[in-house]
Order: C-alpha cells, then sequence, then structure tokens
C-alpha cells in the first residue's frame, strides 16, 4: 500500500450495471488492503461542503465562553462543544498520551428515535438530544444539514460495501433506520507553544463503528493513515473529495476480511498560520439493536460471535474509560 486510492462512486450511484459492478470491485480492494480510501461524486456539492467549513470557522472563532455555553451537562458525552486538549483519542486504544490538541462539536441523530428505545435504558446516551450550537445564528442549520447530507451518503456506501461482499445491495439498509451515527465538527487551531512530548491533533486510534465519512480543509498538520508495514501514509484529498474509512464494527462484521486502520493527525510547526484545519467526521452506527453477525467468507468460520452495534459501541466506550 502506497497510496490511499481515489474512488469515484457516481457510476455506482448512477445505477449503470457494468459501472456498479467495477466500483464495487474497487471498493472491495481498497476495504480489503486499506480500509481507506478517497470518494470523489458522492453526490455532495462542493458549495455545501464549503459553507459548513466557512460557518464552522465562524463558530470556532467565537470566545470560549460562549462555545462553551454549548457544553454538554448530562450523561451524553458525545453532544455540544468540547474545549482544546480535553480529550485522548488514543485513551481508546489504551495508550497514556496527552490530549488532543483540537476542540470539537458533536452531533447525534437528528431524528428523535427515544420513544421506540423508552424500555431500553442502555440505548439512552446513544439517542440523547442533541446541543445545537446558534451563535453565530445559521450553524445549528449547518450542522444538521451536513448530518442529514452524510446520513444519505452513508446509506449508498452501504450499498456499495453491501456489493462489494457480494451480498444483496439492500443487505445493510434495514439495519439503519434508527441509527445513532455521531458527526464531529473538528478545529485543529495553529501551535502558538510546543506541544508536550508525544503530543499530537489527534492520538493514533482506530475508530469504533461501521465507517467514517470525513471532509477536511487543506491546513499543514493533517489526517495519516498507518499502513501494515508501519509506515504513516498523508491522506490528502482533492477539494470536494471525501475520505471513507472503516471503523472496528465493520472488520468484526467483515470477519477480518476488511480492515479498520490505525490513523492519527500529527502536529504542524509552532507558529505556522497555514496549519489551521477543520475536519468534519461521520461515525456510523446502525441500529442499537442491530444484529452484528460475522459475515464469512467462502469457508471461514466466524471469528466473533454476533453481537449488537449498541453493545458494541458501549463495549469501546467502556474499555477507552479504563485506559483512560
Ligand atoms: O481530523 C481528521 O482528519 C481525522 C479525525 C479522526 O480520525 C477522528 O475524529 O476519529
Ligand atoms: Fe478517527
Amino acid at each position: 500500500m502506497d497510496a490511499i486510492p481515489t474512488i469515484d462512486i457516481a457510476p455506482f450511484l448512477a445505477g449503470d450495471p457494468a459501472g456498479r459492478r467495477a466500483v464495487a470491485t474497487e471498493v472491495a480492494a481498497a476495504c480489503r488492503e486499506v480500509g481507506f480510501l478517497v470518494i470523489a461524486g458522492h453526490g455532495i456539492a462542493a458549495e455545501t461542503l464549503e459553507d459548513t467549513f466557512r460557518r464552522s470557522f465562524a463558530f470556532f472563532d467565537q470566545p470560549d465562553a460562549v462555545k462553551a455555553r454549548w457544553s454538554p451537562t448530562g450523561a451524553a458525552r458525545q453532544r455540544g462543544y468540547h474545549g482544546v486538549a480535553t480529550r485522548s483519542l488514543a485513551a481508546t486504544l489504551g495508550q497514556k498520551t496527552p490530549l488532543d490538541l483540537r476542540e470539537s462539536v458533536f452531533l447525534g441523530p437528528v431524528d428523535d428515535h427515544r420513544a421506540h428505545y423508552a424500555d431500553l435504558p442502555e440505548a439512552a446516551t446513544a439517542y440523547a438530544p442533541n446541543i445545537l450550537p446558534d451563535t453565530p445564528p445559521g450553524t445549528a442549520q449547518a450542522f444538521t444539514g451536513i448530518y442529514r447530507e452524510y446520513e444519505r451518503l452513508s446509506l449508498d456506501l452501504l450499498r456499495i460495501f453491501a456489493v462489494a461482499l457480494g451480498l444483496p445491495e439492500q443487505h445493510f439498509t434495514p439495519l439503519m433506520g434508527r441509527h445513532f451515527s455521531i458527526l464531529g465538527v473538528h478545529h485543529y487551531p495553529a501551535l502558538e507553544t510546543p506541544p508536550e512530548p508525544g503530543q499530537l491533533r489527534a492520538g493514533a486510534h482506530t475508530d469504533f463503528g461501521a465507517m467514517t465519512i470525513l471532509a477536511m480543509t487543506e491546513g499543514r498538520g493533517g489526517l495519516e493513515a498507518r499502513t501494515p508495514d508501519g509506515r504513516w501514509l498523508p491522506v490528502l484529498p482533492e477539494p470536494g473529495e471525501l475520505v471513507v474509512n472503516l471503523g472496528d464494527m465493520m472488520q468484526r462484521w467483515t470477519n477480518d476480511r476488511w480492515v479498520s486502520t490505525l490513523h492519527r493527525v500529527v502536529v504542524p510547526e509552532i507558529g505556522d498560520t497555514g496549519s489551521r484545519r477543520l475536519s468534519i467526521g461521520y461515525f456510523v452506527h446502525p441500529d442499537f439493536d442491530a444484529e452484528i453477525r460475522c459475515l464469512p467468507g467462502p469457508g471461514e468460520a466466524p471469528v466473533y460471535p454476533p453481537t449488537t452495534a449498541g453493545a458494541h459501541i458501549a463495549e469501546k466506550i467502556a474499555r477507552s474509560h479504563k485506559a483512560a
């Protein structure tokens, strides 16, 4: 693996049979070998991404006291605003590292599924109400708008994944009606003072869910993915393109046929004013009670027992707390 492949998925979305086969074949190879791909032709307008970046910068440019108004107070942590150096992604893998040099806003599902899961107390934080920042005005709309765009794209990508795995195209679709996917809007400010030893913008980690969709601006000090032979490869989408990477849930689901790859966001030079950066990620988590049963390849035995999307994510979060 020497580069992250770029795949235009438009021929699949257009429905032409030869195009569909070609896209599914390329996606299958990338998911097996790299676990990371860059996609074009995904149907989210470049102007929409640009507008969301502009509004995100405007949100993070506000004084800390204003942003702190949108901090979570309840049990659900993946909601609202979190300041710079308050969390560590590497802690999710048991690493004791300094806190990540980024600030974030998290959104959960825009649709309200609380009534459906009323009898399942362990689902409560997954479906907790959102904290939608609305300073400057229009921020909430921009964040829910991009959530909806990603939501549509994630369903399209799961159809491509199903075909790539040799399954019926709609295999994953019925498991997504009450998904609890998380949007993370992350701002990586330029560095003014030296980081602590080992401190990164985002420590090395794998993502938890089925897949992650990422939009990013072009600041220096960016995303890197680790190759099987231990090198760190920069992930550099062109403007308008998106990055897609697999999470641990998809590796488990595919019986380890597809890989959830370690990645990190490195620190730029101190004082490099061109290093301010945004990324907007969407972490795909199917319905809380969706069964995640291994899909072994021909002749393979299942490596893991069946679980549910909710139990899988809860276990990952519990492990990250044990490590912290
Ligand atoms: O900012 C990025 O490019 C990636 C961030 C990331 O890997 C994450 O939030 O899980
Ligand atoms: Fe990640």
